[in-house]
């Protein structure tokens, strides 16, 4: 630098001096308690606060969290989103929300596992932590699974979304929902029956929302795996991230084997749902961008067992 540049050079007020420039101001006199002991504590104030409240806590909470998946790779980090809360009787006037975080910093250094039953202790404790008789906890978060072109068997990265819901009560225990979303190819059979040649295909969205039974164990079963293979095996195709000709070639003629309505996906999911002996009960939904439209095509589909059963 020579010396013409460092005479340009400004010459700036300290940083507190530059605060004070932008409008900050020295602090007030301070008067409230700093000591936890003696600061007011509303939350936790008795009094007739008229209504019973379902259901409050914390949402939209970004955490790391490890996902064990029995596809490759069998163990995932990833960011979970999380909803935490619990019910509080009207005599209360709120709840205590950093207990939501604190029990999620101590599970993290636990080496926290986003598995059911996992996640069925978390939520017990949970309720404990609160001094509440329930307490329900929600993450959603991409998985991912490797999946091979069809002819070639070349490899590459899939994603599905998925969440799980537990809900517990000290009362009646356990109530845990898995839901996944994976995408699907599927091709029109109206346009095949129709057309001289080709048929219009598009990118399918299918749902699933399951209510897990009580005896249901991960050991045995990766929930996620068997939601994926429910809606990608009764697809007209699989969707893969890498195809080379031979691969495209295959997928191409398979879906024109297989034509699917979002009515022909939501029933057939729907039988192999109803196959699986670790579903309660579930809602299916399919929701195709249409490639000929601008809007979707869509169904849904809702069965519980118990149902069949009397119950
Ligand atoms: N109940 C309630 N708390 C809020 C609300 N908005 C912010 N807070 C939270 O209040 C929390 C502090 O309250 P508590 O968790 O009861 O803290 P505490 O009393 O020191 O904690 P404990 O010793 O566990 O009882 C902060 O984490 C804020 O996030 C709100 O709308 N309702």
């Amino acid at each position: 630098m020579n010396q013409t540049e460092l005479n340009n050079q400004k010459q700036l007020p300290s940083k507190k001096e530059r605060h004070k420039l932008f409008g900050s101001v020295d602090p007030g006199p301070r008067t409230k308690p700093v000591d936890k002991d003696k600061m007011a504590d509303l939350q936790n104030s008795r009094k007739d606060f008229l209504f019973d409240i379902d259901l409050v806590g914390i949402s939209n909470v970004k955490h790391p969290i490890r996902i064990p998946s029995q596809l490759t790779p069998e163990i995932q980090t990833t960011i979970g989103t999380f909803t935490f809360g619990s019910s509080i009787k009207k005599g209360s006037k709120g709840t205590n929300m950093s207990r939501f975080t604190e029990q999620l910093d101590k599970y993290h250094h636990e080496g926290f596992a986003i598995d059911v039953a996992t996640l069925k202790d978390f939520t017990a404790e949970l309720a404990g932590r609160l001094k509440q008789s329930d307490a329900c906890v929600e993450v959603s978060f991409p998985w991912f699974f490797e999946r091979k072109g069809p002819y070639s068997d070349l490899t590459g990265m899939n994603h599905a979304d998925a969440s799980i819901s537990v809900n517990y009560e000290e009362e009646k225990g356990y109530d845990v929902s898995v839901t996944l979303t994976g995408k699907i190819t599927t091709l029109c059979p109206c346009s095949k029956e129709i057309s001289e040649y080709s048929a219009h295909n598009q990118r399918g969205n299918v749902t699933m929302k399951v209510k897990l039974t009580d005896d249901f164990n991960e050991q045995d079963i990766d929930w996620k795996a068997a939601l994926l293979e429910a809606a990608e095996s009764n697809a007209s195709a699989r969707i893969h991230p890498v195809l080379k000709r031979p691969d495209e070639k295959m997928v191409t003629e398979q879906a024109y084997e297989n034509p699917r309505f979002v009515e022909d996906i939501v029933r057939l999911v729907a039988a192999d749902l109803y196959e699986y002996e670790f579903v309660e009960s579930f809602e299916v939904t399919c929701r195709n961008e249409e490639s000929i439209h601008l809007h979707d095509a869509a169904a849904v589909l809702r069965y519980d067992k118990k149902d069949e059963r009397g119950e």
